[in-house]
């Protein structure tokens, strides 16, 4: 059972994580810690928004807590994990969720034994639907894995992973949702264009990114199989994908994955 969660950083990432821990009642709000570098306008309006505990001192905010989750940007992660690295004992656990920055790098700057687990979730976690993956850094054991899978679990779904893949599963789900963002955005604009109103765009374009998804997890069908089972030959998916093909959009799929996997690594170098 978790007793205490403690947040360093204080962004979008960590409001996500936090509003699928609030609704899924793991842990109350009483006993979620979240403190930042200098934003206390931020830390305010979480407090207000979910009644959280903010800290502006990281040693009371990472006190007793059994997770303490590590949600800065890459640039700012050495700075933020030094400075709680005297105030953790063995018997916490780091999640860092920073996109690129090895376990190896988190631990080197803990300078201590602290278990570390790496986590890519995301945004969706804020709607109990994130897609985690995880992996163990050098001082986490099975039960550190199970506790991140077990937490993430109730915010989504969570698999282990080797911690090599880290960078492509970065570039396919931590950053996928804003390629459906997007995807939604130039379907919408498109409707428009074509003269059907904005709402009404939106509503059917969002139950059919819902529905779509919903037919992966549960139809027993592939991705090509459920395609096909729309596409009536001469008919207008026909038309649609293949101006899709014409248009490239597998090549702009490969290099939209290859361009944010790399920087997932150069992440990870410069940090
Ligand atoms: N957004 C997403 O979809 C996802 C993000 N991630 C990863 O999560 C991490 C955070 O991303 P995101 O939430 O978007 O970033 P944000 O810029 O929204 O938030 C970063 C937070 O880190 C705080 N911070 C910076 N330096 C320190 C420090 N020294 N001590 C304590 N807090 C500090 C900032 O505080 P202040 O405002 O005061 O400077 C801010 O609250 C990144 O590494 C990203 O790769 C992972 C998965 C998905
Ligand atoms: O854009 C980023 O760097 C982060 C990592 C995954 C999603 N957002």
């Amino acid at each position: 059972m978790i007793e205490k969660m403690a947040f360093i950083g204080a962004g979008s990432m960590a409001e996500s994580i936090l509003t699928g821990i609030l609704n899924s009642d793991i842990l109350p709000k009483e006993r979620i810690y979240i403190t930042n570098k200098s934003d206390k306008e931020r830390l305010a309006f979480l407090e207000n928004t979910y009644a959280v505990q903010n800290n502006e001192d990281k040693n009371e905010t990472v006190d007793g807590a059994d997770i303490v989750v590590i949600a800065v940007k890459p640039h700012d992660v050495e700075a933020a994990v030094s400075s709680i690295s005297d105030c953790l004992t063995p018997d916490q656990l780091v999640i860092s969720v920073v996109a690129g920055v090895s376990t190896d790098t988190i631990s080197k700057t803990l300078g201590n034994d602290i278990p570390v687990v790496r986590a890519m979730p995301n945004t969706s976690s804020a709607a109990g639907q994130s897609a985690t993956a995880v992996a163990r850094g050098p001082f986490a054991k099975d039960q550190h894995l199970e506790t991140a899978l077990a937490l993430f679990n109730t915010i989504g779904t969570a698999i282990e992973v080797r911690e090599e893949d880290m960078h492509t599963v970065t570039a396919i789900s931590g950053s996928g949702p804003a390629y459906v963002y997007y995807l939604v955005e130039a379907m919408e604009k498109a409707a428009v264009d074509a003269g059907l109103g904005q709402e009404t765009a939106q509503d059917l374009i969002t139950q059919t990114i819902v529905g779509a998804g919903e037919m992966l997890k549960t139809s027993g069908l592939d991705p090509a199989e459920l395609r096909e089972n729309i596409t009536s030959p001469g008919g207008t998916t026909q038309a649609g994908v293949e101006a899709l093909g014409k248009h490239n959009f597998q090549e702009a799929i490969a290099r939209c994955v290859e361009s944010a996997r790399e920087r997932s690594i150069e992440l990870g170098k410069k940090k």
